[in-house]
């Protein structure tokens, strides 16, 4: 059918039919059509949306990353026709049935995957199908390499390229924005790309985004590291390894983060900026995404078995994800705790050992620090201040400023202070339900959101003391978070009330919003 263009302002990969020429080319909303440029005789596919009023019958509404994608003008004649289905669906479905996909089944995928071929849920289907039926080695080594070839790739000159790379699942990591600079300043060129949040509420990406952008194309971040050594950049703006930034945002909303796929985005994203020498954090802890040592270990030889099939020595550490990371949850808080030991800060203790335990490695692992020397000289530098001049050198070269100060970053500016509800020590730290507070309140879209922890697992309160404090930008969200934190009750203070179910005629009081 031929229909004539009326280019909309949109940002999805789809076409707007009048109902009667939909019905005419026999599709309906969701279906796929082919649309051939007539001029040039191109052909791409695209979704369907369908109106009854917002165009006239013969006229074809194009989004705009279909204008760009078949190069239309306005009031221009295409040829319209429904489309065939993509034959990916029935590797999807091979999948969801328990099925193992070969290596030409995984780069289909993955191409339709980075042609925005796959609906969103199509795209989810995969997503779960794989969390369902775990991938096996060989198919993880597949969509690892499918996920490099279908991007862009850094080639630097000379190694070693190390880089490091946390399973995430901790709330309060924000170790790379102390081990990146660490590991630099001792003369190695680390080009870091992140991800954002996936089950947490503050990414890496998330985090750097506070101090300096984070979008860059692959040729800046190699031109950046070889400028100043690293850089912390978000990898979904890079072209390296594209499909990544596709699957964590289905991952996103449901908070999981499915093994085969999580190894093959860690992994990808190392092998694509040519990193031969790689380190990898596992938080290991009951509300993380590794509750048991085993597990862990487990883990560890499949990112080793990984590393090995493609060229890279990685050695991996399990660390301690009982309880979260410093004492903050969410990008500005973070920062600002991270930036305060670059400055000189010599707590929080758990932050700066696990980020001197980790740089280390890295260290000994590129003959910078003689074996079990890492940790001694990673903190050396970080005392000396070169971690934290190497640090602005970072946030200048990615347009920051690098003056900013610790003190400068603020929270947001509404907050509630949650306190001991009796005398006792805190018993119970809910990873997963601080993390699901601090996305309430906001996080890590609202930089300010967030959550600072006063009191960690194992303090002695006595009532009344300050446990944690809510942070958000805006004052319903405060709100929201208030509700989730009554609902999951994240901390157990030895001895305190759980609950009160009163009688019609009484009202409760707990330890929230009083
Ligand atoms: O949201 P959850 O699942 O905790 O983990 C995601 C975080 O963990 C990794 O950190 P890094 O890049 O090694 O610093 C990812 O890139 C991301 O920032
Ligand atoms: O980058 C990351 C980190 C954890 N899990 C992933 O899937 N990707």
């Amino acid at each position: 059918m031929k229909l004539t263009t009326r280019l909309i302002d949109i940002e999805h990969r789809g076409v707007l039919l009048h109902s009667a020429d939909a019905r005419e080319i026999s599709v309906r909303g969701g279906d796929r059509v082919e649309v051939k440029n007539r001029v040039t005789g191109e052909s791409i596919s695209a979704f369907v949306d369908t109106t009854a009023s917002l165009i006239d019958p013969g006229v074809i509404g194009v989004y705009r990353p279909t204008q760009v994608q078949i190069d239309v003008l306005e009031a221009a004649e295409v040829e319209v026709r429904a489309a065939d289905r993509p034959t990916t669906l029935d590797y999807i479905k091979k999948k969801m049935d328990g099925g193992r996909l070969t290596k030409d089944e995984t780069y289909a995928i993955i191409k339709d995957v980075v042609a925005d071929v796959l609906s969103p849920s199509e795209l989810t289907a995969y997503i779960i199908s794989t969390y369902i039926n775990p991938l096996d080695m060989d198919e993880v080594e597949y969509l690892t390499r499918a996920m490099v070839d279908t991007g862009e790739r850094l080639h630097f000159p000379s190694y070693p390229i190390v880089d490091k790379h946390s399973i995430g699942g901790v709330p309060g990591n924000k170790i790379t924005l102390l081990i990146v600079p660490i590991v630099a300043a001792a003369g190695l060129k680390i080009p870091k790309t992140s991800s954002r949040a996936i089950t947490g509420a503050g990414g890496t990406a998330d985090l750097m985004e506070v101090l300096a952008p984070v979008e860059f194309s692959a040729a800046e971040v190699q031109q950046m590291t070889e400028r100043v050594g690293a850089v912390i950049v978000w990898g979904g703006a890079t072209n390296i390894a594209p499909a990544d930034d596709r699957f964590i945002t289905i991952e996103y909303p449901f908070k999981i983060d499915a093994r085969g796929q999580m190894l093959a985005s860690v992994m990808a994203k190392k092998f694509a900026v040519g990193a031969n020498v790689v380190a990898i954090d596992i938080p290991v802890g009951e509300h993380t995404k590794v509750p048991t040592i085993e597990e862990g270990r487990k883990l560890a030889r499949e990112f080793i078995e990984l590393g090995e099939r493609l060229g890279m020595r990685v050695e991996c550490a399990l660390t301690y994800g009982e309880s979260l990371v410093g004492h903050t949850i969410g990008p500005r808080l973070e920062v600002r705790e991270a930036l305060s030991v670059l400055e000189g800060a010599n707590e929080p203790n758990s932050l700066i050992q696990k980020s001197l335990s980790i740089a280390g490695i890295i260290l000994e692992m590129s003959g910078k620090a003689a074996p079990g020397e890492g940790y001694r000289v990673a903190g050396e530098i970080l005392e000396s201040g070169r971690a934290y001049e190497k640090m602005r050198q970072i946030i200048e070269v990615q347009g920051g400023d690098p003056d900013v100060k610790a003190a400068d970053i603020l929270p947001g500016q509404f907050s509630y202070v949650v306190k001991a509800p009796g005398n006792g020590y805190v018993i119970e730290l809910n990873n997963r339900a601080l993390i699901s507070i601090a996305r309430a309140a906001g996080a890590p879209q609202d930089a300010g959101a967030g959550i600072f922890i006063h009191a960690k697992k194992g303090t002695q309160v006595e009532a009344g003391e300050p446990i944690f404090t809510v942070y958000a930008d805006r004052q319903w969200r405060l709100q929201k978070a208030l509700e989730e934190g009554r609902r999951l009750m994240p901390i157990v203070v030895e001895g305190m009330l759980l609950d009160r179910l009163p009688g019609r005629h009484w009202g409760g009081g707990g330890s929230y919003g009083e």
